[in-house]
């Protein structure tokens, strides 16, 4: 049977446990043929982001013309953005109607510290997005505000909706406790998706992994609620997979695949 396409929006990760490279392992794990538009190149590993190149907006214009104009794109996934330039570039198709189920995973930093992104690029996307996919720090900075407490999450999520997002999920990765829950507030109410946390240093690009099968999920026909609820199971599994690995020598990679054993 022809798989449903997908496409991300994203930089390289030279590690490949984060960007362009998590979205394409997710997307192919999930059974969708992915493709991709690369915003910027990072000279990356498990320790550290040691430079970003951001790719011309031209070049990112000349990649979504090639995918889209080519292939029938059931869902897109935007991570990293690199400049306002290339959001332009995907708002301007956005606009045309030309990318359904717009997930949104606002990069901003790396984990490892370094600035991947800009609120202002972000902003000129929101308008378009069905999912935004923020983790806390990432939701509190789009409002301007510095951090948010565990019971600000639901009103941050419904004022971030209120920019044009259908549905947002305000991930719980860097909470404390047993359970990492994500809150997705869609049709002015709050759900949350609740599991185990998985001990572990390899969690580099839980965030792309988990953005990236919303996106999948939703072009295989998922509701939001349904493809939220596959995501957050299959980044638990993911994490649980590469839980013993030691690939690098800092945060390393999920294992995106081997669930299916
Ligand atoms: N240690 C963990 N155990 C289980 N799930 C996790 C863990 N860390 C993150 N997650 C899940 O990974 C997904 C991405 O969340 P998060 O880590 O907050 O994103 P980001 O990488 O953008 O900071 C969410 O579904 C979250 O619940
Ligand atoms: C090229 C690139 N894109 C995104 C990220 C950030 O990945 P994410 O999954 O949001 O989170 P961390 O792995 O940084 O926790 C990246 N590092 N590189």
């Amino acid at each position: 049977m022809t798989p449903v396409v997908v496409l991300t929006i994203a930089g390289s990760d030279s590690g490949a446990g984060a960007g362009i490279q998590a979205d394409l392992k997710t997307f192919a794990a999930l059974g969708t043929y992915g493709t991709s538009v690369v915003t910027a190149v990072t000279a990356q590993n498990t320790r550290a982001v040691l430079d970003v190149h951001a790719v011309p907006a031209a070049m990112v214009d000349g990649q979504l013309d090639a995918v889209l104009d080519d292939f029938e794109v059931a869902a897109t996934k935007v991570g990293m953005l690199g400049t306002e330039e290339a959001a332009e570039a995907v708002a301007r198709r956005a606009r045309a109607g030309r990318l359904p189920n717009l997930v949104l995973d606002p990069v901003l930093t790396a984990s490892t510290g370094r600035r991947l992104g800009l609120v202002a690029a972000v902003d000129r996307l929101l308008p378009y997005v069905n999912v935004l996919t923020p983790n806390r720090a990432e939701a509190a900075a789009l409002l301007g505000r510095a951090a948010l407490g565990p019971d600000e999450v639901a009103g941050a999520a419904a004022q971030l909706a209120a920019a044009g997002p259908g549905a947002v999920v305000v991930t719980g990765g860097d909470a404390e406790g047993g359970e990492v829950a994500d809150l997705l507030w869609t049709n002015g109410g709050a759900r949350t998706f609740a599991g185990p946390r998985v001990e572990t240093t390899n969690q580099h690009g839980t965030g792309c992994t988990f953005s990236a099968a919303v996106a999948a999920r939703l072009a295989l026909g998922d509701e939001v609620g349904e493809a939220v609820g596959f995501a957050k199971g299959y980044v638990t599994r993911a994490l649980a997979g590469g839980r013993d690995w030691t690939v690098g020598e800092g945060a390393g990679p999920l294992d995106h695949f081997g669930w299916f054993a």
